[in-house]
């Protein structure tokens, strides 16, 4: 076990190119972070600059070329465990209920059906979704689905969450409501969290600290701490508050996106 206070996450000098048909295209330059406990961290960057590369290299999906990665203090070779990732699209298998995609994880680990069931309904629950247990996926709404993947992926206790775009397809309103639900319910639990976004407004709104990245091969730009003197669970009270605006504002200069 790591010592108290080993952050999750701390990432080293990783390097990552792809081979397109024997022409290497450098995507991750020297790129280092740190993840603590307890810490929800945006990253944003401009389009292509290798977000998702980043995202997958660090959950061991593809290997970094270089630098060093460490999960709770350890080099790992391959996927860590206790890290729980979700995407933009939702991936919830169309023959289950939504009850029955939360439970998926666990009755693949060999937890009883009773005892799936139990804790899915209360994941459930806490995401507003009483009531839609029994409902497959077809018959929700977007905003739910994407709730049903997020208690699908709550559901399993991850210390860490990387979320790589979960919210861009939601329309404004579920959007600020379903960043609530998550940021409450990662701080309740002291959940890490890594959030890959486009959108500098719900990283400024939900996050301790945002990260910019520049354009490929990819490094570190800059990193804010965002203090905006209110709870970081209301994403609305989060975007009414003072300093909201300056952060996007300086965020956004960093981004240097320019008219093609
Ligand atoms: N398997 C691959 N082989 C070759 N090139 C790849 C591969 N995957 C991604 N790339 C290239 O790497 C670069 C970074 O892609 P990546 O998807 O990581 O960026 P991103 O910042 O997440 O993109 P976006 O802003 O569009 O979400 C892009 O130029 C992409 O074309």
């Amino acid at each position: 076990m790591a010592p108290a206070g080993t952050p999750p996450l701390v990432v080293e000098h990783v390097a990552k190119s792809y081979d397109a048909d024997g022409r290497i295209v450098p995507v991750i330059g020297d790129l280092s972070l740190t993840l603590n406990e307890g810490e929800i961290v945006a990253i944003v960057g401009p389009s292509g600059c290798g977000k998702t590369t980043l995202l997958n290299t660090l959950c061991g999906l593809i290997g970094a070329d270089s630098g060093r990665i460490r999960w709770h203090g350890r080099e790992i070779s391959g996927q860590p465990s206790g890290v729980g990732y979700m995407l933009q699209k939702d991936l919830l298998l169309p023959w289950r209920t939504a009850l029955r995609n939360v439970m998926l994880g666990l009755e693949i680990r060999g937890v009883s059906l009773s005892d799936a069931e139990e804790r899915s309904h209360v994941v459930l629950d806490k995401l507003g979704l009483h009531g839609f247990a029994e409902h497959y996926p077809t018959t929700l709404s977007g905003g739910m689905r994407q709730r049903v993947a997020l208690a699908r992926t709550l559901v399993n206790e991850p210390d860490v969450l990387l979320l790589d775009e979960p919210f861009a397809a939601l329309d404004f309103q579920t959007k600020l409501l379903i960043e609530s639900d998550t940021a409450r319910l990662v701080r309740e639990s002291r959940r890490s969290v890594l959030l890959i976004t486009h959108d500098i407004e719900e990283a400024v709104s939900i996050a301790d600290r945002v990260i910019v990245l520049t354009k490929r091969p990819t490094r570190v730009k800059a990193v804010y701490d965002i203090a905006l003197g209110t709870e970081r669970t209301d994403m609305i009270a989060a975007r009414e508050s003072a300093g909201f605006v300056d952060y996007v504002r300086r965020i956004w200069a960093d981004l240097d996106v320019t008219r093609q």
